[in-house]
């Protein structure tokens, strides 16, 4: 455990001081510094951001039955559909004198810039004017849509996976799979009654422009795709295990919107550096002893850690790796499932009270154990604004009690999990985190 936790970005220079913990990096390699902010601040508001889906498919292969089922699932959260249709060009007068000679199914029909722009701006909280495309005129009607952000942002169209910037602005990849023959009758249906077309100019259109860009552009985009939801009738299955993952993201988004002290991190990598990130520091110059100049950062405060005995100790090596020569303290508390923890052993640092403490235990479960420690901690001094926790997998209930009486504890995780089970365990979870890192399980 702690070989992926451990620190490969940071390193610490100046050894053997409990008093100060400087990490920095030499003059010629940038700032350390603002590269740590940067890197909180930049995930702080990843974590705010909205989740973004792209359903992806040939025309007529029921990408609009599957995005209105997961929003009708979604029916708790605020989801917003952005339709890459939206974006296409006006068309000049002279291409509309030959508009059966014009291929709206390739990519540059659309004007990817300004999706671009627009999805962006909602990622970023911001309302925008969503462009209203009319078919039969084959214009932008003079009035847009006013979009306002949301928690699920759901970019529907054939080739909303062709340009790798809107790509990755994605959260999860949909691909929506039907048989040619499924697509050709159903555009049939819908072009004649929805855009007023005749049969013969959908069927000469499909087969000089549909056809060869689903070849050519939008099969090939496939591959991108996290999920590939065959489309036959309402795939209810898929669409279930979906919004399941969704709302298990989306959890996420809730309890950090509730609690601005809970902090996710994506990556276990970073959860040491990023509780690092949250203190208050100095920037500092030194002379190396082969008289280069080095700069690097010193912490305002002296730091500890206290680990949670067992589980926390797997934590203390990449502790140990981000300021060498930390203080670092034991807590033991024996936990009875969901009953009260009985505080069994301690020894902290005697100067605790003028310390900020990184607590370290990789499990938040039911949260009992953890307001057992940060009690203890107050009581011996420490201010609990001074307290981070840092932590791999919570259960929300363990976020709630933890948030709930010690607001001003800061916690960083990697992954907020669905629950608990009935023995407290957290699920999904990992079983038994010490009895795995230590090989004390039975199997
Ligand atoms: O939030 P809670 O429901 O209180 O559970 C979390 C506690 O459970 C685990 O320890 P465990 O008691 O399994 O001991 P161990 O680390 O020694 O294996 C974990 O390391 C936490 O300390
Ligand atoms: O899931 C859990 C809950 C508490 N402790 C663990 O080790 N795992």
């Amino acid at each position: 455990m702690a070989a992926y936790m451990g620190s490969n970005s940071v390193k610490e220079v100046l050894e053997n001081s409990d008093e100060i913990h400087f990490y920095g990096h030499h003059v010629d390699d940038g700032k350390l510094g603002n590269r740590m902010l940067q890197a909180t601040s930049e995930t702080e508001n990843d974590i705010r951001e909205p989740f973004i889906i792209g359903v992806a498919g040939g025309a007529a292969s029921g990408k609009t039955t599957v995005c209105n089922m997961i929003i009708q699932q979604l029916c708790d959260q605020r989801v917003v559909l952005v339709n890459q249709d939206s974006f296409y060009y006006d068309l000049t007068e002279e291409k509309m004198n030959h508009v059966h000679e014009y291929n709206f199914d390739h990519p540059d029909a659309f004007d990817i810039e300004h999706l671009l722009y627009c999805v962006e701006k909602l990622r970023h909280g911001q309302a925008v004017d969503v462009p209203n495309y009319d078919f039969r005129t084959y214009k932008r009607n003079l009035s847009s849509r006013k979009v306002n952000t949301s928690d699920v942002i759901i970019l529907e169209g054939i080739l909303v996976f062709h340009d790798p910037r809107v790509r990755e602005m994605m959260n999860m990849k949909i691909f929506v799979d039907a048989d040619a023959d499924v697509r050709l009758a159903r555009r049939i249906k819908r072009d004649t009654l929805e855009k007023g077309r005749d049969i013969k100019t959908i069927l000469d259109q499909y087969s000089k422009f549909v056809k060869p860009a689903f070849d050519d552009f939008i099969l090939p985009t496939k591959k991108y795709a996290d999920i590939i939801v065959p489309y036959s009738g309402d795939n209810y299955v898929a669409v279930n295990l979906i919004v399941q993952h969704i709302h298990t993201k989306l959890g996420q988004h809730t309890l950090c919107k509730i609690y601005p002290s809970v902090f996710v991190i994506q990556s276990t990598f970073q959860v040491v550096e990023h509780g690092l990130g949250h203190l208050p520091f100095n920037e500092k110059q030194i002379i190396t002893p082969t008289g280069s100049i080095y700069i690097g950062i010193e912490f305002c405060k002296k730091l500890c850690g206290i680990s949670i005995i067992r589980s926390g100790e797997s934590m203390e090596t990449a502790l140990r790796e981000c300021c060498k020569g930390i203080k670092i303290g034991k807590i033991l508390i024996h936990r009875q499932g969901d009953r009260d923890q009985q505080l069994i052993y301690h020894n902290l640092p005697e100067d605790i009270a003028d310390r900020n403490v990184l607590l370290l235990d990789p499990i938040l479960g039911t949260g009992n154990t953890a307001v057992q420690a940060i009690s203890l901690l107050l009581q011996k001094g420490v201010q609990e604004s001074n307290i981070i926790f840092l932590n791999l997998i919570s259960a929300p209930q363990g976020l709630h009690a933890v948030c709930k009486r010690f607001p001003r504890v800061k916690i960083v995780t990697s992954e907020i999990e669905l629950g608990l089970n009935s023995n407290s365990q957290v699920v999904p979870g990992m079983g038994e985190f010490g009895d795995r890192y230590f090989g004390t399980n039975d199997d």
